[in-house]
């Protein structure tokens, strides 16, 4: 790309593709492709042509993360589909139980695959794409409605603010969770702590308390990750048939997905996995309180259904409880 290209509509779409590209590899896969020098050359050229052509302002440029403060508080908005919560299980017996439910009510015999995850201590929320295109962050709320904090989301760099995709479906919403890597809340906490300003207990409060900011500008100051954990509502397209395989379109769409996530074969893959990941769990980046397991077909999770609104076809298997960060 040379240096004093002549500004074009065509030479602004190639710019956000391609600093789009670059922040992705270095967000999203932790695999930066230029040196920040190069990518804030990059950016300051865009931001120049945008401000002497407006119209040519594209909706994913990475000049329009950071927002003004919406006008009013944030508005509440329903859910399409509702935002379940998950039923716990503290030991063993429980996920016996809760594995030879599933098979009773499906009436299965072998083993079932299960997908597991570790189950991110921070904020749900939901994002709905048309598209293509992000529309609209909300909280998870009550599970049925939630806060629009779009301003906020879409500060966050490793929220899409289009799908990485020429053959989006038109209507797709995407769940996931908002987190404060723990090195992230260490330095947010030394440095309240030397501007004599109130301390964070914990990542996930701190977290909470970023997104929750009426100045985009204040969110965007602070080390917000999305990981995404599952598709929602969605329509036009053919969804894919497993849970896991819905996690690898999602990571192909651009969203950070858990490097930890994967699919095990019945009730001794499960616990093997927890095994593994108490092991681990110190030396993760982020906090959890546990891992969430879930049916991986999608048609078995259907037939299974809901009870009230924790799903039969999934569960919490939690931690004990991590000692209280001292201030
Ligand atoms: C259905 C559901 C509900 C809450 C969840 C929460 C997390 C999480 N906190 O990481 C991951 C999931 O896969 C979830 N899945």
């Amino acid at each position: 790309m040379t240096d004093a290209q002549t500004p074009s509509l065509e030479y602004v779409k190639t710019l956000v593709s391609q600093l789009n590209d670059y922040s992705y590899s270095y967000h999203v896969k932790d695999d930066p492709k230029v040196p920040d020098s190069e990518y804030d050359r990059l950016y300051k050229a865009l931001q120049l042509i945008e401000l002497k052509n407006p119209q040519w302002i594209q909706p994913d440029s990475p000049t329009q993360r950071v927002g003004e403060k919406p006008d009013t508080g944030f508005a509440n908005v329903e859910h399409t589909v509702a935002m379940l919560s998950l039923d716990n299980a503290f030991d063993d017996d429980s996920m016996l139980e809760f594995n030879e439910r599933v098979k009773k009510l499906l009436n299965e015999s072998a083993d079932i695959e299960f997908c597991c995850e570790p189950k991110l201590d921070g904020l749900a929320i939901s994002l709905r794409y048309e598209d293509g295109v992000l529309v609209r962050g909300v909280t998870r709320g009550d599970g049925l409605s939630g806060e629009d904090i779009t301003s906020n989301i879409r500060t966050i760099h490793t929220v899409p603010l289009k799908l990485r995709t020429d053959t989006p479906p038109p209507v797709v919403e995407v769940r996931g969770e908002i987190y404060m890597p723990k090195e992230g809340f260490e330095v947010l906490n030394a440095l309240a702590k030397q501007k004599d300003e109130k301390l964070f207990v914990n990542p996930r409060n701190a977290a909470a308390g970023s997104l929750r900011q009426l100045d985009p500008k204040i969110t965007a100051s602070r080390p917000l990750v999305l990981c995404a954990y599952s598709i929602g509502f969605s329509e036009g397209w053919t969804q894919p048939q497993s849970h896991y395989d819905g996690l690898i379109q999602l990571g192909d769409w651009g969203f950070k997905i858990n490097d930890r996530m994967e699919r095990v074969t019945g009730i001794q893959g499960c616990l093997s996995y927890y095994e593994k990941l108490n092991q681990d769990r110190p030396a993760l980046t982020y906090d959890i309180d546990g891992i969430v397991y879930k049916v991986d077909s999608i048609a078995k999770q259907q037939e299974l259904g809901f009870i009230a609104r924790a799903p039969r076809w999934a569960i919490a298997r939690k931690f004990p409880a991590q000692e209280e960060i001292t201030q």
